[in-house]
């Protein structure tokens, strides 16, 4: 079976081959450094391995828990955040019909529906009058088990499960995944009763999605989880190559890299498949996290296109030179669609009559990438023979290793997020959550000026 490719050949008139190639020695020493353990945030080193570390076993805990969530649930709430939040709906997304919500009801195949991810009181409102009538369940996610935004959509949604369910059915449809002793949702799922799976302490939230903090929700939304995971088996093999030139990720690392050190601050992910929407999001995430410390970092931004080239596309081909574009390319749809003749041909449509729309689609993104390479756009494609589950689980293991090479590469601490706690720390304090009197008075008196 064929791997998912990386191409850099559009970077090259960007960055000299021979520095890029002087990156080899640097990158060996990085995965080394991984491997051994010996690096910046060696405790969260779980990811590496994880793929070829998950047992039928769990796989089949999950499947099953998943099964009763399917039997008995016709709306599944995913609560989290981040981490928790962005992995399992970058697959769903991306692996389901883009009008699923809108067809009529399968028994055993419930909607899912993400909360716990923004504090916007008109979404919790409308989300627990949609759920008044519903049998719904809950998947409550956090790894600390504290974070705001999930706890508080979670109090809202176990009360109105065990009133609209009962306390007995509640208990068999809310699961938590959550560390395996500390925080609130450990306490609650211990003390209710719940089914929990364990969030591992040294896989970090970004790095997560192939935890049951992904693999469930996944695995309820009907997804192929083993399937995924296969995907994820087979690149922790082929990013296990020590010779960069045949490590896609080592690779990838580098290049982003060198154009970093050529003035590229910010790199864009592009998709022109609108599925892959939520896949940029969960790799945002994995990439601005991981690397935006110390005052360095690429900044990690996207684009779905054809659409942003309305709206975007103007600053991609003539604004600042300090960006480039990484475009995820999927080879073929899952499905064939051919543009009808028109006999009057009033839209002036027929010199595409009787293509395949995704063949009007890889030539709007051959265009782009010339044009934006004549811009002055260095641009990478990483290419998806086809969008199923073991083409994710390959995309998911290679952006996180070569996030993990790449934050070595810049001498920072991939697996830490300090900079994340100032707003909540300024939050709980405005809030006067116990703990904060001090950090609330001295807030208050600096509002006053
Ligand atoms: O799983 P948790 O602990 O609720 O955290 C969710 C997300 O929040 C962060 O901790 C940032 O606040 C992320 O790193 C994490 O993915």
């Amino acid at each position: 079976m064929e791997n998912i490719k990386l191409n850099i050949e559009k970077t090259l008139e960007f960055i000299s081959k021979d520095k890029l190639a002087a990156y080899a020695p640097k990158v060996k020493a990085c995965m080394e450094t991984l491997e051994k353990g010996t690096g910046l945030g060696n405790d969260f080193l779980g990811w590496l391995h994880l793929p070829s570390s998950i047992t039928q076993e769990h796989l089949a805990d999950l499947k099953a828990t998943a099964q009763v969530l399917r039997e008995n649930c016709d709306v599944v709430i995913v609560a989290g955040i981040g981490g928790s939040y962005l992995g399992a709906r970058a697959v769903i997304e991306a692996m389901s019909n883009s009008f699923l919500w809108l067809q009529e009801k399968k028994a055993g195949q419930p909607t899912i529906i993400f909360a716990g991810h923004n504090i916007g009181e008109d979404y919790l409102y409308e989300l627990t009058s949609f759920l008044k009538d519903k049998k719904f369940g809950v998947i409550n996610i956090s790894k600390s088990g504290t974070t705001t935004e999930t706890a508080l959509a979670f109090r809202l949604l176990k009360k109105q499960c065990e009133e609209q369910r009962g306390k007995e059915m509640a208990r068999k449809v809310i699961v938590a995944v959550t560390d395996a002793k500390k925080g609130a949702a450990r306490v609650t799922a211990d003390k209710e009763g719940y089914k929990s799976f364990i969030i591992p302490d040294n896989v970090g939230g970004r790095f997560s999605v192939l935890t049951p903090v992904g693999l469930l929700p996944i695995a309820v939304a009907g997804i192929d989880i083993d399937q995924l995971v296969a995907g994820a088996c087979k690149m922790e093999e082929v990013c296990a190559n020590p010779n960069m030139e045949e490590n896609p990720a080592a690779l990838y690392a580098a290049t982003r890299n060198e154009l970093y050190q050529n003035g590229k601050k910010i790199e864009i992910l592009v998709n022109f498949q609108p599925k892959l929407h939520y896949f940029m999001e969960w790799w945002k995430q994995l990439y601005g996290e991981s690397e935006g410390k110390d005052h360095k970092g690429i900044y990690p931004s996207s684009v779905d296109f054809s659409t942003d080239l309305h709206s975007m596309g103007q600053w991609i081909q003539e604004g600042e030179r300090t960006i480039f574009e990484t475009v995820v390319s999927v080879e073929t749809p899952n499905h064939e669609l051919h543009v009808p003749s028109d006999e009057e041909n009033l839209d002036g449509l027929n010199f595409l009559a009787g293509k395949r729309v995704d063949e009007v689609n890889k030539m709007a993104e051959l265009g782009t990438q010339l044009a934006h390479v004549d811009g002055g756009v260095p641009n990478m494609r990483v290419s998806v023979p086809v969008l199923n589950e073991y083409y994710l689980g390959q995309l998911i293991y290679f952006f996180e290793k070569a996030c993990g090479i790449s934050g070595y590469l810049l001498e920072i601490n991939p697996f830490n997020q300090p900079g994340v706690e100032a707003y909540k720390k300024n939050m709980f304090a405005l809030l006067n959550k116990p703990g904060y009197e001090e950090a609330s008075k001295a807030i208050r008196e600096r509002l006053k000026k």
